[in-house]
């Protein structure tokens, strides 16, 4: 059996791509050194997928930014407002390409960004791209090419991997421009076209297979176009003289209708991801691809644990007989998961012994195909694998307390009814009450007092001087500002969610395992393998400390489970509700503590709410029952005047406004801000009847928006939700931007607050 993988970290072992393009993006680097930083990556990644024995190599996987941006930019698919970008004439045609490329990925002068989402489910974000009826698709690019030739120029063969017509179209947007109703998929067919140019023109260059990737069809959106699949692959798969075609799922099943159509298609190629138990069944049921090549996603792409490698050669040897060849794969590209476990030493054995990165996951395929094929070479390393996998889970992974103290809590995951509570704490604020997300900018004197201290070359009791001094500036600056509800900003953490995994047990956290969550910024997803709980509060001393230097209520500041999961790889051992409740019993003791330490506001993030609602409707109502029952638990040990505020963003909350009812959080703030305030008549109309922050302006941009602005999307807001329950805040934490653009949007912020208040008639 031979094998491959979907795709591969893009970043570097030592974070390369961020600092080369950070660099290029400062003017400290030309265009020239930042193509040579990642032609270098590309050929160490090919170097290191061929060193591990994986038989069949993707190209194409490597991006400056975003691969979906890439097939944008490929295919001509750019928005007028960038047309121009890049163009002056004393720029050559490298920059100007570069500088017009990433215009659309960060934004450039008057041309905003195109929007930026999440990929699936994954933490992983796309840009958007903004499509109209004039928009008119060519072949524009030649990246795909060129990459194959570069890997060829190694002696590498490769297989160029392209984002497939559909899952593009399907994520893409209607620009501004269209006309109300019209949908990017009208473009299909004048789209087909140009990938079927790429086609002919890798097949110029001696390509033998392309990689289509389509994992749209495992959502509901995508289940409802399988016409538009089969026209465009039939068209596609109609050319004479071209390579062979995969189409790769990923990301759960696409059902026994899709692979009945995958089945008539003139195509060679499916894959499928096998790590959910659906898959299999339901091309049993369609009773196998005929002689097609089945790329058979057996690795887990998207998690850290290793595999169980008897169970998976029993997969793969029921799949024989049910496609062609059966090629070992990875369930989708590795792009989710740390590169590699061997620069983790200081991991504690047990759990490291079984983790799989990137790099392990290469091997792992490897050993499968191996195995499969009867190689007498994969002998030893099975019977580790079977020994392995025979191993009970180790004592340290469990805390019976948590179990017991779990399932003693019976219903005490309740307050007394909102209309009920005490708004006393609320009371003693203006009308309008001004408050921000948490988070103050992390400077650079932050980030590096935190490496020092990292690295020991500052000491506790210094680093703790200089978070406090940072507070007392967060605090002088709200105060100078006259918000009214106080942060302490957050300048102790590395993340809002690593910082309570490296707090909490049951938990690990890398020192390397970077993971691309968007263009350069990244995040070191932390391990959750075992019974979570709090051995020691977690945020009580920086909060009380803030409330120490003001008599304004200073908001105490947690990341909520649902977030804490969404954020981790998480054991997959028992069901996520399961794990979602325990994190949830570890956070109701910290809530509780900062009410003990005279903490009267307290905020509970679930910025992932949204992100984590599963792909298929079907699942959603198991879903939002443990999401908003595990934010409850971490909430409700609270005296019912204490204010319990959640924070939602990145999200498009239609379809789960009576979930954020039902969390029974007092104040609510979302991002709203380039929503256009439609969330404060969605929550209406669902019945919600709490406070809301609907965020005032967008924290995404560096644009200081003016006080009409902000008085305008007030007023906005104020038609949805009478005065009383409407809170001012922006739509985020401001960790990424600079004071510079902070404070001036802030002033305004509380300016126009002020002049809406006098037109209440309040203060
Ligand atoms: C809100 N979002 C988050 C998501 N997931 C999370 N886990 N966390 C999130 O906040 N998913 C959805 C979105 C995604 N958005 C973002 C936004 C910003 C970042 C980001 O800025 N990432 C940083 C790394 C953050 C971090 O871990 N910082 C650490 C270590 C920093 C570091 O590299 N230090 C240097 C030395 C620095 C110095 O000397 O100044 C080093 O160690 O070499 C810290 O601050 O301590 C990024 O840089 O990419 C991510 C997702
Ligand atoms: N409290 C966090 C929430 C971000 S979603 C912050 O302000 O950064
Ligand atoms: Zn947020």
């Amino acid at each position: 059996m031979t094998t491959t993988v979907l795709g591969y970290p893009r970043i570097g072992s030592d974070r390369e791509l961020k600092r080369a393009c950070e660099s290029y993006w400062k003017g400290d680097i030309p265009a020239a050194e930042l193509d040579s930083v990642t032609s270098w990556l590309r050929r160490t990644t090919w170097q290191t997928l061929r060193e591990a024995g994986i038989d069949a190599i993707p190209s194409n996987t490597f991006s400056n930014y975003d691969h979906v941006l890439d097939t944008a930019v490929l295919f001509d698919l750019v928005p007028a407002r960038f047309a121009t970008i890049g163009a002056a004439a004393d720029t050559d045609d490298r920059e100007a390409e570069l500088r017009r490329y990433f215009a659309m990925a960060r934004g450039a002068d008057a041309a905003p960004p195109l929007e930026m989402t999440k990929w699936f489910d994954t933490n992983y974000h796309y840009l958007v791209p903004e499509l109209t009826p004039h928009t008119r698709p060519r072949l524009a690019g030649r990246k795909p090419l060129s990459e194959y030739v570069q890997a060829k120029g190694l002696g590498i063969e490769t297989r160029p991997v392209l984002v497939g017509p559909l899952t593009l179209l399907m994520l893409a947007k209607p620009g501004a421009e269209a006309p109300e109703g019209w949908q990017p998929l009208e473009l299909l067919d004048d789209l087909v076209a140009c990938y079927g140019e790429l086609l002919d023109q890798l097949a110029a260059a001696g390509v033998s297979w392309v990689q289509f990737d389509e994992p749209i069809l495992v959502t509901d959106a995508g289940q409802a176009a399988l016409q538009e699949l089969e026209r465009a692959y039939s068209r596609l798969g109609g050319a004479t003289q071209r390579p062979s075609i995969a189409v790769m799922t990923y990301f759960g099943t696409v059902g026994a209708q899709a692979l009945d159509i995958f089945k008539q298609m003139p195509i060679e190629g499916v894959g499928l991801d096998f790590t959910t138990p659906e898959t299999r069944s339901d091309l049993v049921r369609v009773s196998g691809l005929g002689g097609k090549t089945l790329f058979a996603g057996v690795v887990d792409g998207r998690n850290v644990w290793r595999a169980d490698i008897p169970a998976t050669l029993a997969t793969l040897s029921s799949l024989l007989g049910l496609a062609g060849e059966v090629v070992v794969s990875t369930s989708c590209s590795l792009l989710h998961v740390p590169i590699d476990l061997a620069r983790e030493t200081e991991l504690d054995p047990v759990l490291r012994e079984r983790l799989a990165f990137a790099r392990q996951k290469l091997d792992e395929v490897g050993l499968l195909g191996r195995a499969m094929a009867g190689d007498a070479t994969a002998e030893n390393e099975l019977e580790r694998a079977r020994a392995r996998a025979a191993q009970p889970t180790p004592k340290s992974f469990i805390d019976s307390r948590v179990r017991a103290r779990l399932e003693s809590l019976g219903g005490k995951d309740a307050r007394p009814d909102y209309a009920q509570r005490s708004k006393e704490e609320i009371a003693k604020l203006p009308l309008l009450p001004t408050t921000t997300i948490g988070s103050f900018p992390q400077t650079s004197k932050v980030r590096s007092a935190r490496a020092a201290h990292r690295a020991g070359r500052i000491d506790d009791q210094e680093y703790e001087r200089r978070m406090r001094a940072e507070i007392d500036r967060v605090i002088a600056l709200q105060e100078d500002i006259g918000l009214d509800v106080l942060v302490h900003g957050e300048p102790e953490r590395n993340d809002m969610v690593q910082y309570f995994a490296e707090r909490l047990d049951g938990y690990a956290t890398t020192k390397h395992g970077w993971v691309q969550s968007y263009g350069s910024r990244y995040v070191r997803p932390p391990i959750l393998y075992g019974d979570v709980s709090r051995p020691s509060p977690i945020t009580v001393g920086w909060s009380t400390y803030a409330q120490s230097r003001t008599d304004k209520p200073v908001k105490g500041m947690l990341t909520g489970p649902v977030t804490m999961l969404a954020w981790s790889f998480v054991r997959d051992d028992q069901p996520l509700g399961d794990t979602a409740r325990q994190v949830a019993l570890a956070l109701r003791d910290e809530v509780t503590d900062l009410e003990r330490a005279g903490i009267r506001h307290i905020q509970v993030d679930e910025a992932a709410l949204r992100e984590l609602l599963p792909l298929r409707e079907k699942e959603h109502s198991d879903y939002l029952e443990w999401a908003v029952g595990s934010f409850r638990i971490a909430t409700s040990g609270v005296a019912d005047s204490t204010v319990i505020h959640s924070h939602m963003c990145y999200s498009e909350f239609g379809r789960i406004v009576s979930a954020i009812d039902s969390l029974d959080a007092d104040v609510t703030s979302v991002e709203a801000a380039r929503s256009h305030m439609e969330l404060v008549d969605d929550l209406a109309a669902a019945g919600y009847r709490r406070g809301i922050g609907p965020g005032v302006y967008d924290i995404h941009s560096p644009r200081v928006p003016s006080v009409a602005e902000i008085e305008t999307s007030l007023r906005a807001a104020l038609n949805g939700v009478e005065a009383a329950r409407l809170w001012v805040n922006p739509d985020c934490g401001l960790k990424t931007r600079s004071y510079a653009d902070i404070e001036p949007a802030l002033r305004n912020m509380v300016e126009a607050t002020r002049r809406v208040r006098a037109e209440l008639g309040a203060r």
